[in-house]
């Protein structure tokens, strides 16, 4: 049989498009509590909810940023929140052509007998909670799966489990109308060659695809969302040009031309690597049968961040950081960044060993 044809299927397809459109990306606001924790503790602010609802407050708010932005994800708490004034915020998202997302796994657990490997966990009632988040407004969604590179590691087990996780969850987005990002992360850690980041994300990438074939899931009505293809972090870094050249290559062989959009998470790069390897991917001659656009999350957020600080006297000059970011991003999409170009923090790095999200 071939791709499911559900109720959905024309409007997963414009939903998926639209994300899609060149000059435009995802802001990847859908950290957990947990982990936007470790976000706030960085500039010394509580993790409770006022300070989760203040921070996502003032990127929606950002004067003339949501114009790069054709979609927001959110975490659940996010989703329902309102800004100050009391307009939800999927509302601002949608007075502004913006889409609001959801991210629907609930985090990793150990496959046992693997060396640190993981499967992601969410499906119990995810089909009820996607029409939930449809019902208020959400039209697409999220699930990260999480691969690493090791000796023998991504293991077949990782690979086959991540890859039906993935294609699971997707196929149960798409029945409930939900466009599904599909998310294998190849994590960046290890002493590797950029040669072997891109064999092994060829392989896991092909694992992926069969699987979402193998569940019927219209892939017109998705998106993926892949590690860039970089050096382990334990290894020399390289230009830009080379870091496209190689992950481009890898989408050429693995991607159909029928997933209309490919958005790169950033991984702890710095915020000025993951624009200026994005712009060398759009600027490459070669045929790019998708979009090539971004769903960062620290990328676009940190020198917002540590502007901010958590005072209420920065979130102008905040604001002004972070469409600094968004535009340099939607530059990057088309080929036309200037590198340089977009604010003094942005080349710090984000990479911290052996991060737990
Ligand atoms: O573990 P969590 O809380 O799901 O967070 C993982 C984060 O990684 C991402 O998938 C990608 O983010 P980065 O661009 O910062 O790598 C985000 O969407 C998400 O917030």
């Amino acid at each position: 049989m071939s791709a499911f044809v559900g109720k959905y299927a024309d409007e997963l397809i414009k939903t998926a498009k639209y994300i899609a459109t060149p000059g435009r990306g995802i802001l990847a606001a859908d950290e957990s509590t947990g982990t936007i924790g470790k976000r706030l503790s960085s500039i010394n602010v509580d993790n409770v909810e006022s300070n989760r609802q203040a921070l996502r407050e003032l990127l929606l708010t950002s004067p003339g940023a949501l114009q790069y932005i054709s979609g927001v994800i959110f975490f659940e708490e996010t989703l329902y929140q309102k800004t100050s004034g009391g307009k939800p915020f999927v509302e601002v998202l949608q007075e502004n052509g913006v889409v609001p997302g959801i991210k629907v796994d609930k985090g990793t657990v150990e496959l046992a007998g693997t060396n640190g490997e993981t499967t992601t966990q969410g499906f119990d009632s995810l089909g009820a909670r996607c029409a939930q988040y449809y019902k208020v407004g959400a039209r697409f969604a999220k699930w990260r799966a999480v691969l690493k590179i090791g000796p023998t590691e991504p293991s077949e087990l990782s690979i086959q489990q991540n890859a039906q996780g993935l294609a699971r969850y997707a196929i149960i987005c798409q029945e409930n109308g939900l466009v599904p990002i599909v998310e294998p992360e190849l994590l960046t850690d290890g002493p590797h060659d950029i040669a072997k980041c891109a064999a092994v994300t060829e392989t896991v990438l092909a694992a992926v695809y069969k699987a979402l074939n193998d569940h019927h899931v219209l892939l017109e009505g998705t998106l993926l969302k892949p590690n860039m293809v970089t050096p382990g972090s334990d290894s020399p870094k390289v230009v830009a040009e080379v870091i496209a050249e190689y992950t481009v290559r890898v989408m050429r062989r693995t991607v159909p031309p029928a997933v209309p959009g490919i958005v790169f998470l950033s991984g702890g790069q710095s915020e000025e690597e993951a624009t200026v390897n994005l712009n060398a991917m759009n600027k490459l001659e070669v045929l790019k049968p998708w979009v090539l656009s971004f769903s960062f999350g620290r990328a676009l957020q940190q020198s917002t961040l540590k502007t901010w600080a958590g005072k209420k006297e920065n979130v102008a000059k905040a604001q002004q950081a972070f469409l600094v970011r968004c535009k340099a991003n939607s530059d990057a999409t088309l080929g036309k960044y200037i590198a340089g170009s977009g604010g003094e923090l942005a080349s710090e790095s984000l990479y911290v060993k052996g991060y737990k999200y």
